[in-house]
């Protein structure tokens, strides 16, 4: 829990998000709530379909809020009556089919937001950015010369690239396969870690979670059932729901490693 004293780095206040459909408004998450610290991650897990997206989406600024207010160091940057643009919220993002433009080298895509710096400020943040994701002779290289995990690491320099307050991950593993994916899960976490980002990552994978996170939170039916650390989830669940939730999650994932291990 953050201190009294400390604000987090992340609040969302009651959230109310819907979209407009043919039918009329439909609401997709409803009184939703929580406080990420600096420098913590934080990770929504849920099935499909529950809003993990839509949360994320409106935090960056693609979808308005309908009640509730979302704040980064203690600024409104969305409320009802309150809209900030994507581009002024320091907010980076990696999304699922956020891909890397192929006709780029990898300095270049790492650079693209940096485009009106200084090309000598622009190069070393990019040589920066390389190096933290240990890609630090990839530069020169094209995507398609890259492993898939590679891509991946490239694809969060070019979010770090402009310094984020916070980055947000929506599915980032979700096109490689399994070992990949939570080998390089613990590599994200590592590199955010050390570079002290504040992040929040939406996946419906419990092993990605459980990797990553300081926070997770429970989503089902656009609400947040218990946003806690990975320890209390397993120990302490509020509830049944959240208990049966976790206990499925890990039995699905006893169940995938050892049909991994019969090949
Ligand atoms: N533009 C839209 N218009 C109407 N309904 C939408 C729209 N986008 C999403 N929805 C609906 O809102 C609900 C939440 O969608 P969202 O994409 O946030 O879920 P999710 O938990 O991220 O799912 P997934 O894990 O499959 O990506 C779903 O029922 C979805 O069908």
């Amino acid at each position: 829990m953050s201190s009294p004293l400390q604000t987090p780095a992340l609040r969302l206040e009651n959230l109310h998000l819907a979209y407009d459909t043919p039918q009329g408004e439909r609401s997709v998450v409803s009184d939703f709530s929580l406080d990420l610290e600096r420098g913590a991650i934080g990770c929504l897990l849920g099935a499909s379909g529950c809003g993990k997206s839509t949360v994320l989406r409106a935090i960056a600024g693609f979808e308005p809020v309908r009640g509730g207010r979302i704040l980064l160091d203690g600024e409104v940057l969305s409320s009802p009556t309150e809209q900030r643009a994507p581009e002024l919220r320091r907010v980076g993002m990696m999304f699922q089919d956020y891909a890397l433009f192929p006709h780029l080298t990898v300095a270049q895509n790492v650079g693209f937001g940096l485009r009106r710096r200084p090309a000598r400020e622009r190069d070393r943040q990019v040589a920066a950015m390389l190096d933290m994701v240990g890609l630090p002779t990839a530069g020169d290289s094209y995507p398609h010369e890259l492993s898939g995990g590679q891509q991946q690491r490239v694809a969060l320099a070019r979010s770090l690239a402009a310094s984020p307050d916070l980055l947000l991950l929506d599915e980032p593993f979700s096109n490689l396969d399994v070992d990949t994916r939570e080998h390089l899960a613990f590599e994200v976490r590592d590199i955010l870690k050390s570079s002290g980002h504040t992040a929040i990552l939406v996946t419906h994978n419990q092993a990605e979670a459980f990797a990553l996170a300081d926070r997770i939170g429970v989503m089902a039916g656009g609400q947040l059932r218990q946003w806690d650390s990975p320890y209390n989830l397993h120990h302490r669940p509020a509830d049944t729901f959240v208990a049966d939730f976790i206990r499925r999650e890990s039995l699905v994932r006893q169940r995938d490693a050892a049909l991994a291990r019969q090949g």
